[in-house]
């Protein structure tokens, strides 16, 4: 005779079941995307998102090559992914329906914790560049190319400079780490022009930015030493706007903080927002430059042709010796195409708008107001259809050919390594130089080399932080910089620069 308690649970888990089917289908209207994987429906979803994690939207792509874009449905929230290429620039000209700024708007009430009063201010006008978020990209543009890239540059420069010097005798560093300090240290001197924010609590902070930002947790139960990190941030910039020492900080800090004061921001609010920006600039820049580091100096053949190539950069005069930023960003092709190639690799920027209105994409699909649609870089860039079947492999010359023949020519819609459309990142071209600088520095001076029981063997990424636009490392590299006889008595000097 069947166990009456088995009989009963196997009756509520059928009811259950036929329940979540109906409610599925019955809130599903037949033009939107077709919903995919929904065997136990709203559940299936998550459980392949934390079964693949990163990998989960190129696993999607694969499973539904024939759908052009598939709606994921989870407990409160429709998901509508882009599968084909063809359709993200069709999403990118809708800016004005499909918003990026109520995204913006819960990073910084969720990651910076932002006033009710500063959010409102976001959220009043999300659309025009009369409200904060579009106004702030215009008004800080222009301090982000031209003349006051070239100062910023200059001081980069000089941080890298300085932390460079102290390697006059073979030393031994953690390589994650020691990028990590020297872009946090040029990031803040060059534009707030002060040392702000001890390292450690940027790196306290960011492990748990990704939980932070799905709002799901009370932060200061499950997050204690986080929020610490960035309190403790917020109180050093605090005093840097409070004593008015950001009148004297680079252009870029200038006009950010004029606008938030234009826009009325609470004097609280902005040294939040001014932490924001030091995470949005370093977070992926860190990890970009240590997978460029990484992927020369693990491979003799890649370290070699851009070592040729970045040597033609120096000029050399009276024993001083300059680098010409123009050369490695106009005449050093493997270089840059290594660069592009870490992008393509370890890119995993999911770009995510918000349907403020009930719209029909290209004419074909029914986005429902308040759903939210998402662009996978890595679904993009781990198609074998757009990159070949070497798609999984680290190429370095792979945007060298792209460039040279004509019928591989690749579509520029494929590459999301700094997003695309109105969002592309405003902070790419500071990003590129400061990057390709400090490679080059290395690159011209040391030999990097695994310390004592260290390898090249590349690190997992599987802890990755997925709120980022590149994969971090799960685990640090200790590698030994030795001077190169070639470079040493010479006088390094400040890059000549160039408009990028
Ligand atoms: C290697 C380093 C960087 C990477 C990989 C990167 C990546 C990206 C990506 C993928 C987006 C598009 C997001 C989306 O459309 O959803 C973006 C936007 C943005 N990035 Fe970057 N970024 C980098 C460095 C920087 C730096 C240094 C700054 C500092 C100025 C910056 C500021 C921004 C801003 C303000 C936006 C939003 C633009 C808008 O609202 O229209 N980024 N970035």
């Amino acid at each position: 005779m069947p166990n009456p308690l088995v009989v009963t649970a196997l009756g509520g888990i059928a009811v259950t079941y036929v329940f979540l089917w109906a409610l599925l289908y019955l809130t599903q209207d037949g033009k939107e995307p077709p919903v995919v994987s929904s065997s136990i429906p709203f559940i299936s979803p998550i459980l392949g998102m934390v079964r693949w994690s990163m990998d989960f939207y190129p696993h999607m792509r694969e499973r539904h090559r024939d759908l052009p874009i598939y709606t994921l449905r989870i407990p409160g929230a429709r998901l509508y992914v882009i599968n084909s290429l063809d359709l993200i620039p069709v999403v990118q000209r809708q800016w004005r329906t499909l918003l990026f700024p109520p995204i913006q708007a819960k990073a910084a009430q969720a990651a910076m914790g932002a006033s009710k009063e500063a959010l409102a201010i976001l959220k009043h006008d999300m659309i025009t560049e009369h409200g904060f978020v579009h106004g702030m990209v215009k008004t800080t543009l222009p301090t982000m190319s031209g003349p006051s890239l070239n100062v910023l540059n200059a001081k980069t420069s000089e941080v890298f400079e300085e932390a460079l010097r102290q390697f006059a005798a073979p030393t031994t560093v953690n390589l994650f780490e020691w990028i990590g300090k020297q872009i946090i240290e040029s990031s803040t001197i060059s534009r707030f022009y002060k040392t702000l924010c001890a390292d450690i609590s940027v790196s306290k902070y960011h492990p748990a930015l990704m939980f932070i930002m799905l709002d799901i947790l009370p932060q200061n139960i499950f997050f204690g030493a986080a929020v610490q990190g960035r309190e403790q941030l917020i109180k050093s910039f605090a005093k840097y706007y409070a004593d008015g020492s950001y009148k004297q900080g680079s252009a870029y800090i200038q006009q950010l903080i004029a606008h938030c004061i234009d826009h009325k921001i609470p004097g609280d609010d902005i040294p939040k927002f001014l932490v924001g920006t030091v995470f949005n600039n370093v977070a992926n820049t860190v990890p970009t430059a240590f997978w460029l580091v990484y992927h020369i100096f693990s491979d003799a053949v890649v370290r070699e042709e851009c070592r040729k190539e970045v040597s033609q950069a120096v000029q050399n005069q009276d024993g001083t010796s300059t680098i010409d930023l123009n050369f490695l960003l106009t005449s050093c092709p493997t270089l840059l195409s290594t660069y592009q190639e870490v992008f393509r690799y370890h890119g995993m920027a999911n770009s995510v708008r918000v349907v403020s209105e009930n719209h029909m994409l290209d004419n074909r699909y029914l986005l429902k107001k308040g759903g939210l649609v998402m662009i996978s870089a890595r679904a993009q860039h781990s198609n074998p259809a757009i990159w070949g079947e070497d798609v999984h492999q680290f190429q370095h010359k792979r945007f060298v050919k792209q460039e040279s023949s004509e019928e591989q020519r690749l579509n520029p819609v494929a590459f999301r390594g700094f997003g695309g459309g109105t969002t592309l990142c405003p902070g790419r071209h500071f990003a590129t130089a400061e990057i390709l600088m400090l490679a080059t520095m290395i690159l011209l001076r040391f030999h990097v080399r695994p310390a004592k029981d260290a390898s090249w063997a590349r690190p997992s990424t599987a802890k990755s932080s997925q709120a980022e636009a590149m994969e971090q490392p799960d685990v640090d590299i200790e590698v030994e910089f030795v001077p190169r006889s070639e470079a040493s008595g010479k006088t390094w000097q400040k890059q000549k620069l160039g408009s990028i």
